[in-house]
């Protein structure tokens, strides 16, 4: 559940007044999502979702987030489009936060991808990758090796607390990505958190992506590893091989991995199983009980980068020759 900041009726109604959304006759908080609160509206217009933006996302990275779902949208890409205000910003103030209203995306996310579903992602991904070009604004990615560390550094007197001998494996885990991470590589805008949860379906077509609220510039073939990790896995912790060749020849198809990057991907799969590992620990650590947000398993992806750590080659991932 995903509502953290409550809103009063009369307080939302004055807010709508800052737009020509029509007249509000209903909302509902959204449980879904972790990072923020979402509101789903209905108003004499069409729908929309209202997202009051909380602790972990910087007021001052709103303009890229919003500003990169306008040229994603005008450039094809499915996906929400902020609604300006009537001066023009696309940033009000609701409940002491900084809220935006953004378009309603028809679609429901799958509980249950199949291969089919991981190659339209794959397509979707690169799409996304291709149409960002050009996007002026910049921002680097906050979770990326300096930011594991950060992160780790909060974490790592507790994490023995979930597992015994954690520490020093991850420590470990720090010390071999710094010193592998791959520099030279394609890079641009990538979307960082394409989880299933974040691409929307009618029948079997992709119908949109949401939540670019962790997008940042940073290695494209780190956002493909991103997708590996979040749809190729099976609940038993399998890796689903069909899946990931969908999902790659899914990407190719639209832009090709160089050689370089398809090297890298084993390296790349590690620091993004790395990377949700360490948000799932700290929210795990630090997140009161009684907290109106589902906290999401670490282990999960502890065991997904154990599963990196002994894969071999690119191929072990479904490259197709
Ligand atoms: N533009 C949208 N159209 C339809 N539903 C949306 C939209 N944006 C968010 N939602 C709903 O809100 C939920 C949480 O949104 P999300 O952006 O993932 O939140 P968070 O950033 O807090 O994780 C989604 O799973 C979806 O149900
Ligand atoms: N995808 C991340 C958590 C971020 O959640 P979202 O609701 O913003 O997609 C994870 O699974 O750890």
């Amino acid at each position: 559940m995903a509502v953290y900041t409550d809103i009063s009726e009369d307080d939302l109604k004055w807010f709508l007044t800052e737009y020509d959304a029509g007249t509000l006759l209903s909302y509902k908080g959204i449980a879904e999502g972790v990072e923020n609160s979402n509101f789903l509206l209905h108003t004499t217009k069409k729908p929309l979702i209202l997202t009051l933006y909380e602790k972990r996302v910087e007021k001052a990275d709103l303009p890229f987030f919003l500003g990169l779902m306008q040229h994603l949208a005008a450039r094809g890409v499915s996906c929400p489009l902020p609604l300006p205000r009537k001066d023009g910003a696309l940033l009000g103030t609701l409940s002491d936060r900084p809220a935006a209203l953004i378009s309603f995306l028809e679609g429901m996310w799958l509980r249950k991808p199949e291969a089919k579903h991981c190659r339209e992602v794959g397509k979707a991904l690169a799409q996304m990758h291709i149409a960002a070009e050009g996007f002026e604004l910049k921002r680097p990615n906050a979770l990326s090796l300096e930011g594991w560390k950060l992160l780790w550094d909060k974490s790592e007197a507790r994490a023995d607390e979930v597992e015994k001998g954690l520490s020093a494996e991850i420590r470990g885990e720090i010390d071999f990505l710094s010193a592998h991470w791959p520099k030279d590589l394609p890079a641009g805008v990538i979307h960082a958190d394409l989880f299933p949860d974040n691409v929307f379906f009618l029948g079997d077509e992709l119908s949109g992506l949401i939540d670019f609220y962790f997008a940042c510039n940073d290695l494209l073939a780190y956002d493909v590893s991103i997708i590996l990790n979040a749809w190729c896995f099976e609940k038993d912790g399998a890796y689903n091989i069909t899946k990931g060749t969908a999902m790659l020849e899914g990407y190719q198809s639209v832009r090709p991995l160089n050689s370089a990057e398809l090297a890298a991907l084993r390296v790349l799969a590690r620091g993004s199983a790395l990377r949700f590992f360490l948000t799932r620990l700290y929210d795990w650590l630090t997140t009161p009980e009684g907290a109106m947000v589902t906290k999401k398993d670490p282990l999960e992806y502890l065991r997904k980068l154990r599963f990196h750590r002994q894969v071999a080659s690119a191929v072990e991932y479904g490259l197709s020759a």
